[in-house]
């Protein structure tokens, strides 16, 4: 198994590596290599191994990230990454949310009648599935919600942008910036891709002073370290080369 995860920023990235990691040490810092222009981390697993990203923030940055990283290697599984908002009372603050829906929320248009979603409007996706199978042992092994993540090209900050969104996916757990992009790049090149949101603030309006950023960076890597074998496995399971 050969995976490329994807985050936006290089603390994330520390999160996800560290959890890869049998024997964590939190003194030496990560040794990075530069791949096309992006700081990547590598992990070595049963069976392949795991590039973690460091892409930048926002949908067309994690889009470019992951379109240059699959030029460059091969890969058969990339994941999204990172903290997120979470869609409170089902995401708590310090939870997990695996995608069963990786959803474009604000790709389209806005009309007299409301929001109309790029699909609708005839030019192209705004929905993409991981495989299913893996994202529920995913979640089942991390103890995460199962449910849609939203990528947003702007953070939800008001209650009435909250109510919107969920009113049009009733069923989210997270909103998050990069997960659509990374898709984009992952569907280009036909492999199958997953997201994973540590919960670090609610969606919501914005309070800056109620963000648990190390919180969900702790549960981020304690995700990973859970997901691992079931990486491996589903690897072994569907790799046949
Ligand atoms: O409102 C602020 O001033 C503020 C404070 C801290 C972080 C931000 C961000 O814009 C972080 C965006 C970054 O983190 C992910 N993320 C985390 N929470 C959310 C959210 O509620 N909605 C969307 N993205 C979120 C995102 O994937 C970015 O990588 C702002």
């Amino acid at each position: 198994m050969r995976a490329l995860v994807v985050t936006a920023v290089a603390a994330e990235a520390d999160s996800v590596a560290t959890g890869l990691t049998p024997h964590p040490d939190p003194v030496t810092p990560e040794p990075r290599t530069l791949r096309g222009g992006y700081l990547v981390t590598r992990r070595d697993l049963p069976g392949g191994a795991v590039d973690v990203l460091v892409g930048g923030v926002g949908p067309a940055a994690a889009a470019a990230a992951t379109a240059t990283a699959l030029a460059l290697a091969d890969y058969s599984l990339v994941i999204s990454a990172g903290i997120g908002g979470g869609f409170v009372p089902a995401a708590p603050l310090g939870s997990l949310v695996v995608a069963d829906a990786i959803v474009a929320a604000d790709l389209g248009a806005g009309t007299p009648d409301g929001f109309v979603p790029v699909d609708a409007l005839g030019f192209g996706r705004s929905v993409h599935l991981p495989p299913a199978e893996l994202a529920a042992r995913c979640a089942e092994a991390t103890g995460a919600l199962l449910a849609p993540v939203l990528t947003v090209s702007t953070v939800t900050g008001s209650a009435s942008r909250a109510a919107e969104l969920a009113a049009r996916h009733p069923l989210a757990g997270a909103e998050a910036m990069e997960g659509f992009g990374v898709a984009e790049a992952a569907a280009a090149y036909g492999l199958p891709v997953l997201e994973v949101r540590a919960v670090s603030n609610a969606v919501g309006p914005r309070d800056r002073d109620a963000w648990r950023i190390g919180d969900a960076l702790g549960a981020l890597a304690a995700g990973f370290r859970a997901m691992g074998p079931v990486l491996v496995s589903w690897g072994e399971r569907h790799e046949h080369r």
